[in-house]
């Protein structure tokens, strides 16, 4: 009965994971360039920009509060991975 939503939400998944392994290697590059810069790992204003780039191209704006979501999210979770790789390089240059 669900199955072909399923299938259709299966090949979805496949494209989200897909470009979210590229938004994270490009958050990678971002990280390493913040922690040379000795920059802070939240930029506020470019989150807020983001959000309201992208609540802008939706066609249903009732989904405005969703895609909110969404980006803090995975914002926040970008974070936590750029802290990670900070960590990484931190930990690298302190042994040499
Ligand atoms: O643009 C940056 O500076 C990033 O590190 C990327 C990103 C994002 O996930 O879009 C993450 C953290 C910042 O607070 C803003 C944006």
């Amino acid at each position: 009965m669900l199955e072909a939503q399923r299938q259709e939400i299966n090949q979805i998944d496949t494209q989200l994971t897909a470009l979210f392994e590229r938004r994270l290697a490009i958050a990678k590059e971002i990280a390493s360039q913040k922690y040379q810069q000795q920059l802070p790992l939240t930029d506020v204003t470019r989150e807020h920009q983001v959000i309201k780039q992208q609540c802008a191209q939706l066609k249903d704006p009732q989904l405005a509060p969703y895609l909110t979501d969404w980006y803090r999210s995975t914002m926040l979770l970008t974070k936590q991975y750029q802290a990670h790789v900070i960590q990484k390089l931190q930990h690298h240059s302190s042994i040499k």
